[in-house]
C-alpha cells in the first residue's frame, strides 16, 4: 500500500506549479525518486566526470539502489507535499484563494477548512459552476495548512443535489467536458483522491449526488432533521458517486437497492443504523456538539491522520476510479433518455416534487 499512480501524477503536476525554486539538492532528490519510481534501479552508464550536473543526478539515482518503485513513488509524493504552497488562513477565517464564488464558500479556522454550499433559496442545488467551484475549493483545501476538511450546507437543506437545470440549460442534455467525460467524473475522482480526513456535517435533508458522495467521506455527522434520498429511478437516472459500489459495501445489497433503485428516503437514524452516517445529533445542539468534536479531532498530528487515511483507503482507490468511470459512462446515456427528460420537465412545470 502507498501512493497510487494517480497520487504520483498529481504530485508531478503540483511540482510544476511551485512558485519557489526548491533548490538544487531537493531537485536532484526529486529527479532520483522520479527515475526510480518510473524506471526502477539505475541501469545506465555513469556520465563523464566533467558533466557535473548529469553526474550528480546519476549518483543520486544510483544511490537509491534497489528501492522498490512503490516506495520511491510514495517518497516522491511525500517530498512534493512538503514543498507544496500552503495558503495561510487569515484571522477572519477566510482563505484569500479560490473559489471566488457566492454559492460555494470556503473558510478556515482551528485547523478545519469548511466548504459550505450556499444557495439556500434553491435548497443548495449544485449548478455546473458550483461543481467547478467545489473542485477549486477541494484543491485548495488539500494543500492548505488545515488538518480536516468539512462539507456542509447553509440554511434548511444540506443540498437538494444536482441542479436539474443542468440538464435543460445545456444543448444535447448536459455539457460535456473537453475530454468527452461528464464533468462529474473529474468531480467524483477528486473525492476519491482527497488526501485529508473529509467530514460531512449534514445539517438538513440531502438528495442525489450529495448523498451518494457520503460513501467517500471519512465521517458523516447528521442532524436528526436530515434525510437521505437518492431518487435516481424516478428521475430516469442511474446511481453515481461510486454508490453502486460503496452503498452495498456499507449497508449490504438489499438496503442499498432500497435506496438506489426504489428511491426510499431514509431518516438520519436509519442512515446511521445502515452505516452511512457516523453519528446523529439533536438538531437543537447539532452545530455546537459537532464543531466541538471536530475542533478536538483537528488537533491530532496532521501527517498521522493523512497517513492513516491513506492506509485505510488506498487499496480501494483503483476500484473506485473504475466504478466512477463506468457509472459516468452509463449516466451519460441516461441523461439523454426520454425518462429523464420527462422527469426534469415535470419538475420544472411543478408537476413533480420529491
Ligand atoms: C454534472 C453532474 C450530473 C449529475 C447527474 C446525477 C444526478 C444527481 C442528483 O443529484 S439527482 C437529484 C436531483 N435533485 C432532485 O431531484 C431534487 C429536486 N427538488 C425537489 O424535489 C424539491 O425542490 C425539494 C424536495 C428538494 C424541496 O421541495 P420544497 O421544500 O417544496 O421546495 P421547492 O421545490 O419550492 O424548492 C425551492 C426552490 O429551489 C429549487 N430547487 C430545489 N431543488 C432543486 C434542484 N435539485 N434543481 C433545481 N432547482 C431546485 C426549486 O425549483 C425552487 O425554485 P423556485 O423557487 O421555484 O425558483
Amino acid at each position: 500500500m502507498g501512493a497510487s499512480q494517480k497520487d504520483f501524477e498529481n504530485a508531478v503536476n503540483r511540482l510544476k506549479l511551485l512558485k519557489e525554486d526548491p533548490g538544487n539538492d531537493t531537485k536532484i532528490k526529486l529527479y532520483a525518486l522520479y527515475k526510480q519510481a518510473t524506471e526502477g534501479p539505475c541501469n545506465v552508464p555513469r556520465p563523464p566526470v566533467l558533466d557535473f550536473v548529469s553526474k550528480a543526478k546519476w549518483d543520486a539515482w544510483n544511490a537509491l539502489g534497489s528501492l522498490p518503485k512503490e516506495t520511491a513513488r510514495q517518497n516522491y509524493v511525500d517530498l512534493v507535499s512538503s514543498l507544496s504552497p500552503s495558503p495561510k488562513s487569515s484571522s477572519s477565517g477566510a482563505i484569500g484563494n479560490p473559489p471566488k464564488s457566492e454559492s460555494v464558500l470556503m473558510t478556515s479556522r482551528d485547523g478545519i477548512t469548511t466548504i459550505t454550499l450556499n444557495r439556500p433559496a434553491k435548497k443548495n442545488a449544485i449548478t455546473l459552476q458550483m461543481y467547478e467551484d467545489i473542485l477549486l475549493a477541494m484543491n485548495a483545501a488539500s494543500q492548505d495548512d488545515s488538518t480536516i476538511t468539512v462539507f456542509t450546507g447553509n440554511g434548511e437543506y444540506y443540498s437538494s443535489g444536482n441542479d436539474l437545470a443542468n440538464f435543460t440549460d445545456n444543448p444535447g442534455g448536459l455539457k460535456l467536458s473537453e475530454d468527452g467525460n461528464l464533468p462529474l467524473r473529474k468531480f467524483v475522482d477528486t473525492f476519491i483522491d482527497f488526501p485529508k480526513p473529509l467530514v460531512a456535517v449534514v445539517n438538513g435533508p440531502a438528495v442525489g449526488i450529495t448523498v451518494t458522495l457520503l460513501g467517500l467521506f471519512d465521517a458523516v455527522y447528521a442532524s436528526d432533521r436530515a434525510t437521505f434520498h437518492t431518487p435516481f429511478s424516478s428521475l430516469g437516472l442511474s446511481p453515481e458517486g461510486c454508490s453502486s459500489y460503496t452503498f452495498p459495501k456499507i449497508m449490504g445489497p438489499s438496503k442499498a437497492v432500497e435506496m438506489l433503485i426504489f428511491g426510499k428516503k431514509i431518516t438520519a437514524r436509519e442512515a446511521c443504523a445502515r452505516g452511512l452516517v457516523t453519528e446523529v445529533f439533536p438538531d437543537g445542539t447539532f452545530q455546537e456538539e459537532v464543531w466541538a468534536r471536530l475542533k478536538a479531532y483537528a488537533k491530532n498530528p496532521p501527517n498521522a491522520m493523512r497517513i492513516a487515511k491513506q492506509v485505510i483507503r488506498s487499496s480501494e482507490k483503483e476500484k473506485l476510479h473504475a466504478v466512477n468511470a463506468e457509472e459516468c459512462r452509463i449516466l451519460e446515456e441516461r441523461v439523454l433518455s426520454e425518462e429523464c427528460i420527462n422527469a426534469v420537465l415535470n419538475f420544472f412545470s411543478r408537476k413533480a416534487r420529491l
